[in-house]
């Protein structure tokens, strides 16, 4: 397990003959985070298949557990008691939420405005994230905030006796600050809005409105949606059956169209209109991506996904496309890096305030293998070397991944293709959204494998 005191686990990745095999990849992370918490505080059971075991989840587990939800392991399932609505209890201690961001910030939504006192605390990569922009809807729905400089964790929350529903815009896409909200104002009487000026993932929409809650969605002329939630209405206990990680297989993904030779199937991957941004450009740049068995369960559509090793050309990823794959850039940066000409990306601030600076540690990691690029305030190029050539680094130096996974991941990926090996500083973080990555990826093919800390 890791947690702020594990000794950093550098790797290394070399070169493989190509990928084969099929492979089911975790559960969603952002269906499993809402699932325990929804089902935390249902009233009834809720079970749930396909959990994410990943410590990000873990945690908020614990966090609902520490709030009176009663959760327990019936074989592949989990199961929960709900607290029933409108009944958290107040937290003894902290609440950790280690290296999560969407746990932390969804659940100070859910919990913040209640009549009682809530601490948030995480590891050296959420105490340095912006919440801000959770605290500033919270304040006004009437909840006292005393946050670490810069409103930052460790935060302490105060709810009001009653709090107020609000209105609010939200100011950057979103999917985080949005759900905060919306879940804030499941314990507010009357109505709760969120206008969301650029559509992001709608998971907690879809599973409030499964659970039961009272919830409608619209959407204008332009794409702006406007969610109106009534607040203190009854959610009762439901079954979950989680898809695989979109986010997740966007690695096996990634290296299979760029290692020669590959042919994978990626079973049962959640391809969410708001989640599938990554597969449409990488079809775009001409991947070999087919969707087979394409099919509907629990409201979300599922797709097995065979891919094929491609010749794969530049493109520019339009803006407006950022919120749905706004976890995929730094694997889509190393797509890019054995791609014919230069991939642009732009609009892509949010990657700032990540697991870390996503932008800053991509180029560090693209400079450090041999790729050219040029990084924006808000954007990232490429300029590709297909076949690989070049790639990596001869020296063996590392990649620092800044406890973050998928910087980790990304540069694994790009061993896969590159002419020599891609090593990275700390692999054990990876473990927050993906356990036994590197099992499931050397089971398609790859060579990816631990390698001694220096004396
Ligand atoms: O709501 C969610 O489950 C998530 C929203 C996104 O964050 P932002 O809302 O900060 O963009 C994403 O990066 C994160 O991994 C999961
Ligand atoms: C940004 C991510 O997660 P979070 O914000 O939940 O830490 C991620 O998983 O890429």
């Amino acid at each position: 397990m890791h947690d702020a005191h594990s000794p950093s686990r550098p790797a290394v990745s070399r070169r493989s003959p190509g990928l084969s095999g099929r492979v089911r990849v975790p559960g969603d992370k952002s269906v499993s985070h809402r699932s325990l918490m929804l089902g935390g505080l249902a009233a009834g059971r809720t079970r749930i298949r396909g959990l994410l075991s990943g410590e990000d989840v873990v945690n908020t587990g614990r966090a609902m557990a520490a709030m009176g939800a009663n959760l327990s392991r019936e074989g592949d399932e989990w199961v929960i008691e709900g607290t029933g609505n409108g009944c958290l209890l107040e937290p003894e201690g902290p609440l950790d939420f280690g290296n999560a961001g969407t746990g932390c910030r969804l659940t100070m939504g859910l919990a913040g405005v209640y009549d009682f006192e809530t601490s948030f605390t995480g590891d050296a990569s959420l105490t340095k994230r912006p919440m801000g922009r959770i605290f500033d809807p919270l304040r006004q729905m009437g909840v006292q905030v005393e946050a670490a400089e810069g409103d930052r964790l460790p935060a302490r929350l105060r709810g009001p006796e009653v709090a107020n529903p609000i209105t609010y815009r939200v100011p950057m896409p979103s999917a985080q600050v949005k759900s905060a909200v919306l879940l804030a104002g499941l314990n507010a009487p009357g109505i709760t809005t969120v206008i969301e000026p650029v559509a992001t993932r709608d998971h907690t929409e879809r599973m409030l409105a499964g659970f039961g809650a009272s919830l409608e969605v619209e959407t204008d002329g332009k794409g702006v949606r406007t969610i109106r939630l009534e607040g203190q209405g009854r959610l009762s206990g439901q079954t979950i059956d989680v898809p695989a990680d979109p986010s997740s297989a966007a690695f096996p993904i990634v290296a299979a169209l760029v290692t020669p030779g590959s042919d994978i199937v990626v079973e049962n991957v959640l391809m969410n209109p708001t989640r599938i941004g990554l597969i449409t450009t990488l079809c775009e740049m001409g991947g070999d991506i087919s969707l087979i068995e394409e099919r509907e369960a629990g409201g979300e559509t599922m797709a097995d996904l065979r891919v094929r090793a491609s010749d794969l050309r530049a493109v520019t990823v339009p803006p407006e496309r950022a919120p749905s794959m706004i976890d995929e850039y730094p694997v889509l940066a190393v797509a890019a890096a054995f791609a014919e000409g230069e991939t642009v990306m732009d609009g892509i601030g949010e990657l700032r305030v990540k697991e870390s600076d996503r932008l800053a540690a991509v180029a560090a990691g693209l400079a450090l293998n041999g790729v050219d690029h040029t990084e924006g305030e808000a954007a990232l190029a490429v300029r590709g070397r297909p076949g690989g050539k070049g790639v990596g680094n001869p020296d063996g130096k590392r990649v620092e991944t800044h406890l973050d996974h998928r910087i980790a991941m990304a540069f694994l990926v790009m061993g896969a293709a590159s002419e020599h090996p891609v090593q990275v500083d700390d692999i054990s973080i990876i473990a927050t959204s993906f356990p036994d990555f590197a099992d499931l990826m050397n089971g398609l093919g790859t060579a990816i494998e631990p390698t001694q800390v220096p004396e």
